[in-house]
C-alpha cells in the first residue's frame, strides 16, 4: 500500500511526541484567534451599534428638548406649503438675528426678502415660550441612478414641557402669518379679457410693477385715510361677510376729470391689498353670457377694473346704431346690456373664499345710469378732484423732495383760482427741471408761470 501520509504532511519528516503537543498548542492559539476576530467583528458590527443606540436612548431620555423637522419636499403639497410658510415667517424674524442671510426677490428687486441661510439659527418667542429654528441641509448617497441627494429641512427645537403650546398654538400662528406674508410678497399680475370664438378668456398681460402707493397719491389726507381704512376693513372682513351672509365683495366708483389719478389710485389699491388686477375690456365681450363667464373666473383677492364705464355704455349704443341692417351683429350686440352687467354684478362672487374688489372709473359721472350708481352695487363713490394745495404738497415731495418752500404760498393761491389736474402739476414739476434742479426752486417757478397763465386766460 502506498503511504500517502507524508504527502499530506507536506513532505515533512514525521514528528515526535513533543512536536505533536507543540502543534496542538499552535492550532489552539490559531483557533482562539479566529474566534476572537469573529467575536470582535460581531461586537463591532452588532453589539457596538446596539450599545450606541442604548447610549443615544439614554441621552435622549435625559434631553429636555424636542425637535420637529419640516422637510422641503417630503410628503406632498401640504408639506411644501408648510415649508414655504415657515420660510416666509422666519424671513420676518431673521433679518436682525442671523449673521448669514439669503436674499430672494419675489415681488420687486428693490425689496428683497431675506431668508435664513443654511446652518443658521433663529430664535423666536411665543407667549413666553422660546423656540429655536435652524435651516439644515443634509446630503446622503441617494440611489445609484440619481446619485447623491440633498435634503433640506427646518428644525424646530423647543423644551419638552412646552410641547402642547408649540405644537398647537405656536405652529398654527407660524403657518397663518407665513401664508399671509407670502401673499403680500408675491408678484402681482395684470390680466385682460379676450374672445376666442364665442368663449371669453382672461389672459395674463404682464407682471404688475406700478410703484403707486397711498403715500405718494396726491389727495387730501383725511379722504385718503378714510379710503385706506375702508380697504383694510374690507380685506380683513372674512368673518364679517360670513356673519351677515353677503358675498365678500366691494364696489368703488372713481370719478373725475382725466389726469386726476383714478388709474393711479387703482394701482395703489392693488399694492396695498396685494391683489391681482383683472382689467375688463367691455368691447371684447360679446354678450351677457360671456360677461358672466369672465366674472365667474375671477379668483379671490383680485380687483376687477372697468375703466371709462360711461364710454363702454356709449360704445354699446354706437354699436346698436352702426349695426343697423346687420341682423346677426345686432343680435350679438343686444346680448350685452347694462342690465346684464348689473345682474352679473349682483350675483357675482358668491363664494366667500376671499375678497373681490370692483373698481369702475369714469370722467362723466353724470352720464352714468342711476341703476349702476345705486348703493350695494357701488359701495363707495370717490370724487377725484382737481389739484388742491394738499395734493400739490404731496407731488412736490414726490417729485422734488421739497416739503416746504416760500413759493408754496403763491402756489396755494394760484391753485385756488385755477383748475389743474395733479397730472398737469406733476408734468410741470418734471418739465421745470433745469439748472436749479438741485433746489427744485426752478421747478416751482416754472409751475407758477404755468398757473399764472391759466388764471389769466380764464
Ligand atoms: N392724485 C394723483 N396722485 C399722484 N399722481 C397723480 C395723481 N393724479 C395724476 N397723477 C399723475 O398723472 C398721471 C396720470 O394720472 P392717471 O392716469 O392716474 O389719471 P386718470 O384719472 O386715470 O386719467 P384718465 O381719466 O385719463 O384715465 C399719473 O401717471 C400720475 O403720475
Ligand atoms: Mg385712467
Amino acid at each position: 500500500m502506498v503511504n500517502v501520509l507524508p504527502f499530506f504532511m507536506g513532505h515533512q519528516m514525521p514528528l515526535g511526541q513533543e512536536g505533536m503537543s507543540q502543534l496542538g498548542l499552535g492550532m489552539a492559539i490559531a483557533a482562539s484567534m479566529v474566534v476572537l476576530t469573529i467575536f470582535q467583528q460581531f461586537i463591532l458590527t452588532h453589539l457596538r451599534g446596539y450599545i450606541e443606540q442604548l447610549i443615544q436612548k439614554l441621552f435622549k431620555s435625559m434631553d429636555p428638548n424636542v425637535q420637529i423637522r419640516f422637510t422641503e419636499d417630503g410628503g406632498g403639497p401640504k408639506n411644501i406649503e408648510a415649508y414655504a410658510a415657515i420660510e416666509t415667517y422666519l424671513s420676518s424674524k431673521c433679518s436682525d438675528q442671523a449673521p448669514r442671510l439669503t436674499a430672494k426677490s419675489y415681488r420687486d428687486i428693490r425689496t428683497p426678502v431675506f431668508c435664513v441661510d443654511f446652518g443658521e439659527g433663529v430664535s423666536d418667542e411665543f407667549k413666553g415660550v422660546t423656540v429655536k429654528w435652524q435651516l439644515v441641509e443634509e446630503k446622503d448617497k441617494g440611489d445609484p441612478y440619481r446619485g447623491p441627494r440633498k435634503t433640506r429641512y427646518y428644525a424646530l427645537t423647543f423644551r419638552k414641557m412646552n410641547r402642547k403650546i408649540v405644537v398647537g398654538e405656536y405652529l398654527r400662528n407660524v403657518m397663518e402669518d407665513g401664508k399671509a406674508l407670502k401673499a403680500s410678497n408675491r408678484q402681482l399680475k395684470i390680466y385682460s379679457n379676450s374672445l376666442s370664438g364665442n368663449e371669453s378668456y382672461w389672459n395674463y398681460i404682464r407682471d404688475f410693477d406700478h410703484p403707486a402707493t397711498f403715500e405718494t397719491l396726491a389727495m387730501e389726507k383725511e379722504k385718503k385715510e378714510e379710503i385706506v381704512d375702508d380697504l383694510f376693513r374690507f380685506s380683513t372682513g372674512s368673518e364679517y361677510y360670513r356673519r351677515i351672509g353677503k358675498p365678500w365683495k366691494r364696489g368703488y366708483l372713481l370719478y373725475g376729470p382725466p389726469g386726476t389719478g383714478k388709474s393711479t389710485m387703482i394701482a395703489a389699491m392693488a399694492n396695498l391689498l396685494s391683489y391681482d388686477i383683472y382689467d375688463l375690456e367691455l368691447t371684447a365681450v360679446l354678450c351677457n353670457a360671456n360677461l358672466k363667464q369672465l366674472l365667474n373666473r375671477i379668483p379671490c383677492n383680485s380687483i376687477l377694473v372697468i375703466e371709462d364705464i360711461d364710454c363702454s355704455s356709449k360704445i354699446t349704443n354706437q354699436r346698436e346704431q352702426n349695426n343697423e341692417g346687420d341682423e346677426k351683429k345686432e343680435r350679438i350686440f343686444e346680448k350685452l346690456t347694462l342690465a346684464g352687467l348689473l345682474n352679473c354684478i349682483d350675483g357675482l362672487f358668491s363664494a366667500n373664499d376671499g375678497g373681490r374688489l370692483m373698481v369702475f372709473t369714469t370722467n362723466h359721472v353724470e352720464l352714468l345710469d342711476s341703476a349702476l350708481l345705486r348703493s350695494g352695487r357701488m359701495d363707495k363713490h370717490i370724487e377725484m378732484p382737481y389739484c388742491g394745495f394738499e395734493a400739490f404738497k404731496i407731488l412736490a415731495k414726490n417729485y422734488l423732495g421739497i416739503e416746504d418752500h416760500e413759493l408754496f404760498v403763491r402756489i396755494e393761491g394760484l391753485l385756488k383760482e385755477s383748475s389743474v389736474t395733479p397730472a398737469d402739476v406733476a408734468e410741470n414739476l418734471i418739465a421745470g427741471r433745469g439748472k436749479d434742479e438741485d433746489s427744485g426752486e426752478g421747478c416751482l417757478k416754472k409751475l407758477i408761470q404755468v398757473l399764472e397763465k391759466k388764471v389769466e386766460g380764464k
